[in-house]
C-alpha cells in the first residue's frame, strides 16, 4: 500500500513509508520535512550537494581502511567515550566500526589519517567528503529550524562525528543481527548506507520495524536524542538496527551531527509553553553521550533519566 504524496521506501512485510526530501525544492518541501521529522525521525534527501563521485570514491576509502589488520585498526583510539575503534563483541560479533571525532578539525583528520597509514589519495577524499557532508548537515539541520519557525544559525559551532561501519555478513549469518536496536545519540545523522547490500530497519510509530532499501546516490537522515530533547519531544528520534539479509559484506558510512560543544541541550523558549511543559533538564552533549555508555542504554531511554519533574 503506498501512502497518498510520498514515495514508498520498501514494502517488505507492511506499510513502509520514509519520506523522500527534495532538497532542491525548498520552501517547497518545508511541511514533508517536518511532518517526516515528527512521524518517523527518518527521511531520505535527492538533491544533496555529495557528488556520485565523491560517494564512490569515499566508500572505496572506507572500504579499505576497514580492510586493514586488527594491530592497526586499534590505533584509532577514543577522543570521546566510545569515538574509535569498535572491534566485533559479543552483542554485534558481526559489526565493526572505525570513527572520526571530530570531522570539522584538521587536526583530529590528520591523526586519524596517521594512525591508520591512510595514503594522500585517501586522506583528500576524507576531507572532502568531511566538508562536504558538515555543509550538508548544516544545511538540512538550518531547514529543519527554520520548518519549525525558528533561528537556523543555532547549529553553527555543533561537531560532527564519522563512524565507518562494516559487517561481516557471511552464509551461515544470515537472518541474525548485524547491530542492535538503538537511537542515535546526537542531533541528527547522514548515513549512506551501503547502495547494494540491505538490511537496515527502522521502527515505525506501532513499534513495528520497516526495511529501508538501498537507493544508490541518496543519503538518510536520522534523528537522534539530542533532536528529541532540544525540540521538547516534538521530533521523533528513531529507533532502528541492521539485520543481516545476504551472505556479503555491507559497508555504511555514518556522520552524526553531535550536539553543542560546551552550551546544554534545551529546548527554545519558542518550543516551550503551558501545553508543552519543559519534558527534559538541560545537559551537555558529552554527559549524555557517557550517561548512554554508562548505563548502556541505547536505544534513547537514557532520556528518561533526564526528564523535568513537571
Ligand atoms: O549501517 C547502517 O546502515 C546503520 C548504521 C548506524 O545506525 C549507525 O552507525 O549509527
Ligand atoms: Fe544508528
Amino acid at each position: 500500500m503506498m501512502m497518498m504524496g510520498r514515495r514508498s521506501e520498501s514494502t517488505g512485510g507492511g506499510v513502509s513509508v520514509v519520506s523522500t526530501i527534495d532538497l532542491g525544492d525548498f520552501p517547497g518541501e518545508y511541511e514533508k520535512l517536518r511532518e517526516a521529522c515528527e512521524e518517523w525521525g527518518c527521511f531520505r534527501v535527492v538533491n544533496h550537494n555529495i557528488s556520485l563521485e565523491l560517494m564512490a570514491e569515499m566508500k572505496q576509502v572506507v572500504r579499505s581502511l576497514l580492510d586493514l589488520p586488527m594491530e592497526i585498526k586499534k590505533r584509532n583510539t577514543d577522543v570521546i567515550a566510545g569515538s574509535g575503534y569498535m572491534a566485533p563483541s559479543q552483542v554485534n560479533p558481526l559489526y565493526e566500526a572505525l570513527g572520526l571525532y571530530d570531522t570539522g578539525s584538521p587536526q583530529a583528520v590528520a591523526t586519524f589519517c596517521s594512525q591508520l597509514d591512510a595514503s594522500p589519495h585517501q586522506r583528500e577524499v576524507i576531507e572532502a567528503y568531511a566538508k562536504a557532508i558538515h555543509e550538508l548537515s548544516m544545511d538540512i539541520a538550518r531547514k529543519l529550524a527554520e520548518s519549525m519557525g525558528l533561528r537556523s544559525d543555532l547549529f553553527e559551532e555543533w561537531p560532527c562525528q564519522f563512524r565507518i561501519n562494516k559487517y561481516n555478513f557471511t552464509p551461515e549469518t544470515v537472518g541474525s543481527p548485524g547491530v542492535q536496536i538503538h537511537t542515535d545519540s546526537g542531533f541528527l545523522t547522514i548515513l549512506q548506507d551501503d547502495e547494494n547490500v540491505g538490511g537496515l530497519e527502522v521502527m515505525d510509530k506501532s513499534g513495528a520495524f520497516v526495511e529501508v532499501h538501498p537507493a544508490p546516490g541518496t543519503l538518510l537522515v536520522n534523528l537522534g536524542d539530542v533532536a528529541a530533547a532540544w525540540s521538547n519531544g516534538r521530533l521523533r528520534n528513531v529507533k532502528h538496527r541492521v539485520q543481516c539479509k545476504e551472505a556479503t559484506i555491507r559497508i555504511s558510512i555514518a556522520s552524526f551531527l553531535l550536539g553543542p560543544k560546551e552550551e546544554a541541550v534545551e529546548a527554545p523558549e519558542e518550543l516551550v509553553d503551558s501545553q508543552h511543559p519543559r519534558l527534559y533538564k538541560p545537559f551537555t552533549y558529552e554527559d549524555y553521550r557517557k550517561l548512554r555508555l554508562s548505563t548502556k542504554l541505547q536505544d534513547g531511554e537514557a532520556l528518561s533519566l533526564l526528564r523535568a519533574h513537571n
